[in-house]
């Protein structure tokens, strides 16, 4: 297994690309099941859940190739030979459910593993599938799969209020919706720049669909899709994250591809901290404005609230701020699993239930430590970049789920950081 080595070296300069969105990407390559015309998506991330999903549509019959050293995905799925998506690919990846309600609403049936909780938290998926009964669907649970089955002449259109916004049910839903008959309305929908780039994927390919990027977004289902080219949405959580390098080395960077829009209540959080956000024409320039960064308190919500995605990044930061931060997570309920790894590098964090209390250390300093999750992980590489001494990251495999070539954008902009094989004694 990989380890990533960070030695903290001082300010940062110069431009790091932003990515497609991986959490889009992963949205937009289930709606090839609901086509039998090709979907090509342009700017797609290169990471390990893009090939999970890339194997997890083929297991369906679906053709999945990666063109431009993987920029690219022409996906095409003219009939598929099985409509079970197996439990050893979705439990890799929760993002796997959102080829439920695109089978249902293709084919009238779908056989899919329930994706089980993961370490951020139970993570249930019961939105989903009453989302789906309300559109007529009959659901088993049996041996740990969902067996669903659209009525006779196939979904119909309904009325869904969900109770809580969830980003994945309003997800699954619109993409069933799109082939139901009649109208559907999503009410409290989510309304996360993913969705709006779900939603304007699938009216490239014929879909009607209104009010997406408001909490209710209307479907007038039609009787089949065509083919489209859609490029995925920048990534927001990848060019967050990388906002904060130079807020916590100093330096100035430029993160292309960046708008202000995607992130505003993390860039008022950013403000609010010390740290300069400027619009430029190729994305935004990050850099600190004085002196030390100051405590903030941040409450994670739906957008366009401060995303959970970047919670633990900007636990980062507010370990060598001044004063003393409180970070509430109402997200997930075990989003805390960086504290620990951070403390081990002299940062002085409490946590309790869903609130961390950060008090402002001067220095943080290299330390071993393990990567939990995704997001974890990177907020250790951003630590790192800042502490003294060496930071030795293990388990760096969540990073790939979400990150690609982290190590090679931030030596870009001058930080030393490699990436090695672990040792085999370790
Ligand atoms: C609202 C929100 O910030 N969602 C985040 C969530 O999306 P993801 O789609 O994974 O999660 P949801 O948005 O569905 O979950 C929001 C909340 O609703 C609950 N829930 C969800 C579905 C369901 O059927 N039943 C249920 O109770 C979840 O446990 C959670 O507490 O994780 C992604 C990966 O970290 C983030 O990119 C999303 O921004
Ligand atoms: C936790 C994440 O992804 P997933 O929902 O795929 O687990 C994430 O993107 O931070």
């Amino acid at each position: 297994m990989d380890q990533i080595i960070v030695r903290g070296n001082g300010p940062l300069h110069g431009e790091i690309p932003i990515a497609g969105a991986k959490n889009a990407c992963l949205t937009l390559m289930p709606a090839t099941l609901l086509t039998d015309q090709p979907l090509t998506l342009t700017n797609a991330p290169r990471l390990s859940d893009i090939r999970t999903m890339t194997a997890l549509l083929q297991s369906l019959g679906a053709e999945v190739a990666s063109l431009q050293e993987g920029r690219v995905l022409a996906l095409s799925s003219h009939g598929l030979d099985n409509h079970t998506a197996d439990y050893d690919i979705v439990r890799k990846m929760r993002a796997s459910i959102l080829v439920l309600g695109p089978m249902l609403a293709r084919d009238g049936h779908a056989v899919v593993s329930l994706p089980g909780g993961c370490a951020i938290g139970a993570r249930p998926v019961d939105l989903h599938l009453k989302a789906f009964e309300a559109m007529g669907a009959e659901l088993d649970l049996r041996d740990g799969y969902v067996h669903a089955k659209a009525p006779a002449g196939g979904l119909r259109g309904a009325v869904i209020d969900f109770p809580i916004v969830s980003v994945g049910a309003t997800e699954n839903a619109l993409l069933a919706a799109t082939l139901a008959r009649g109208t559907t309305v999503l009410k409290n929908a989510a309304r996360e720049p993913e969705i709006v780039d779900l939603a304007e994927c699938l009216r490239r390919m014929g879909a009607q669909i209104e009010g997406e990027g408001t909490s209710t977004i209307t479907i007038q289902g039609v009787q089949a899709l065509g083919g489209a080219t859609h490029p995925v949405v920048t990534d927001r959580i990848e060019l967050g994250t990388y906002m904060l390098a130079p807020a916590i080395c100093g330096g100035e960077v430029e993160l292309l591809g960046g708008r202000i829009n995607l992130l505003s209540a993390f860039c008022e959080k950013l403000d609010a901290a010390g740290v300069s956000v400027t619009e430029t024409e190729r994305g935004l320039k990050v850099a600190r404005k004085n002196g030390r960064i100051r405590a903030v308190d941040v409450v994670t919500e739906p957008f366009p609230g401060f995303p959970t995605d970047l919670q633990a990044q900007m636990m980062a930061l507010l370990c060598t701020a001044e004063g003393t931060s409180v970070l509430e997570e109402r997200i997930f309920e075990n989003r805390f699993m960086h504290a620990p790894e951070l403390t081990r590098m002299g940062a002085r964090i409490e946590v309790h239930g869903g609130h961390a209390t950060v008090h402002g250390v001067a220095k943080l300093r290299g330390a071993p430590v393990m990567a939990t999750d995704l997001r974890a992980s990177v907020s250790l590489i951003l630590a790192g970049l800042a502490a003294e001494g060496e930071t030795i990251v293990s388990r760096v495999y969540h990073l790939d789920r979400g990150y690609e070539k982290v190590v090679r954008k931030l030596r870009g902009v001058g930080a030393d950081i490699e990436r090695i094989k672990e040792p085999v004694d370790a």
